[in-house]
């Protein structure tokens, strides 16, 4: 028999695991959703709750501080998380009544506290669900950062950053956008099936499948209850991957029997499109710095029928001297502040800083400095990234060839659409997508041509 599925307290046992243990929300979700297996309504409910709970946390905090007599830091976790699930669904939530939000609170107080404890969950919940309509905003004449911060729950920094980088309208359009819940999307695997095929065998199965407007192998799915648990996926028809990540594979497109370096590869979502691309002829050697990811590389080239991928464990910026000169196309996908999937990933705008951002774009740099030596001349290096900062794409493209004059861009216009040329780029060899414009996930792309 199934173990009893509740919703609310499932959802707080996902924010404990990251409050305590700084645990990744979607892998918590994922493993309280795997363990008892609810219904489908009950497990949008639950993510909604959890996605909306992290993403929200400044606005709720502030709006609970508004009722606590000291900070909501001060109390515990528990206490805590149980408060700003309920002020979510207060302020959030219209179809959850504001009684229900208060008494579930108060419920989950009962089961893990004393009564003190729901007494104090109820008094906080009633009030803020009494004086919601009138919460003291800040007054964006007075101060436009903290205004938009807590209307649009991002962190300040980064809002004054957008703010630079994007004027007023296009921040506020960003934060909206990162608020909203990402839809799902494949890349179908042509090495097994092809589009029509696939979409033919999902909609038998009940599912929604439409084709993305940019990428010529992208699929967007509804109607399932877990992606990764349908047999289409297990049987390597199609790959999760967002449509602006697979637009990366197009700025390459690398001819079949060719050979290239993928620099950081895992999980290998770039790695495996590039195999097919290249219609699973040559070579691919995919690297990656961190152990436990290569696994996931190689389980992706078998699930997917990828038999040209040879994985390898080493620091990008060690690359063994016997590489040098040696690829015809470089992939550097570089591990960046991922500031353009903040859709995709609830809790990490509150983990990112501007200094990490500094160290990542120093990192960036010596990766591409690597990556260029092991391109042959007359080679192509794609250089990635899924955010949206200057520094770490434009301004990191610029620096490279800057020192490195026997590179230059070449046009990446013909490679991918130019409806997303929203600002004559394509021609110039690079792309930003940004998610208020384009409805995708936030990447850069930029193509260099080695001298021959
Ligand atoms: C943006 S992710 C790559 C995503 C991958 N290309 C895909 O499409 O599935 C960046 C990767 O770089 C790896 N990484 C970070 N530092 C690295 C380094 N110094 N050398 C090689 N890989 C590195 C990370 O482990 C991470 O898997």
């Amino acid at each position: 028999m199934k173990p009893k599925f509740e919703a609310r307290e499932a959802a707080l046992q996902v924010l404990l695991d990251v409050d305590k243990r700084e645990a990744y929300a979607n892998l918590a979700l994922g493993a309280v959703l795997g363990k008892y297996q609810p219904e489908k309504l009950d497990r949008s409910f639950t993510t909604e709750l959890v996605y909306g709970t992290l993403r929200a946390r400044n606005t709720l905090d502030w709006a609970l501080g508004n009722y606590l007599r000291r900070p909501i830091s001060g109390l515990t976790p528990v206490v805590r998380n149980i408060l700003r699930l309920g002020a979510y669904q207060l302020l959030y939530m219209d179809r959850v009544p504001d009684s229900a939000a208060v008494n579930e609170s108060a419920n989950l107080a009962r089961r893990h506290g004393h009564a003190g404890i729901v007494k104090f969950v109820n008094g906080v919940l009633r009030n803020l669900a009494r004086g919601k309509d009138k919460l003291p905003y800040p007054d964006p004449a007075a101060d436009l950062v903290a205004s938009i911060a807590l209307r649009h729950s991002h962190p300040e920094w980064l809002v004054r950053l957008w703010l630079d980088e994007f004027g007023y309208d296009g921040t506020v359009a960003l934060c909206m956008a990162n608020n909203q819940a990402a839809p799902n999307s494949v890349r179908v695997n042509s090495l097994k099936t092809e589009i029509t095929e696939l979409m033919a065998l999902l909609r038998g199965m009940g599912i929604t499948a439409e084709r993305g407007r940019y990428a010529a192998d992208c699929l967007y799915l509804s109607g399932f209850v877990a992606l990764g648990e349908l047999a289409p996926f297990r049987d390597g028809l199609f790959q999760m991957q967002d449509e602006s990540s697979i637009l990366v594979g197009q700025a390459v497109s690398p001819q079949p029997g060719a050979r290239v370096i993928d620099v950081a590869s895992a999980p290998g979502g770039k790695a495996t499109h590039l195999a097919q691309l290249m219609q699973n002829r040559g070579e691919i050697l995919a690297l990656d710095v961190h152990e436990h990811k290569i696994g996931l590389i190689e389980e992706n080239c078998r699930r997917l029928g990828v038999t040209i991928v040879n994985t390898m464990l080493t620091d990008a910026r060690t690359l063994p001297e016997k590489y040098s000169g040696r690829a015809d196309y470089v992939l550097v996908d570089a591990p960046c502040s991922g500031l353009g999937v903040l859709r995709r990933r609830p809790d990490a705008r509150w983990r990112k800083s501007l200094e990490q951002i500094r160290e990542l774009t120093v990192l960036q740099a010596q990766i591409l400095e690597a990556a260029a030596a092991v391109l042959k001349p007359g080679g192509v290096l794609v250089y990635s990234t899924c955010t949206i900062t200057r520094e770490e794409n434009y301004g990191q493209v610029m620096n490279f060839l800057a020192a490195h004059p026997n590179f230059s861009l070449e046009s990446i216009a013909g490679l991918v659409p130019e409806s997303l040329d929203h600002a004559g780029t394509l021609q110039r060899g690079y792309l930003q997508i940004l998610p208020h414009l384009h409805g995708l996930d936030g990447f850069f792309m930029a193509r260099l041509r080695k001298q021959g």
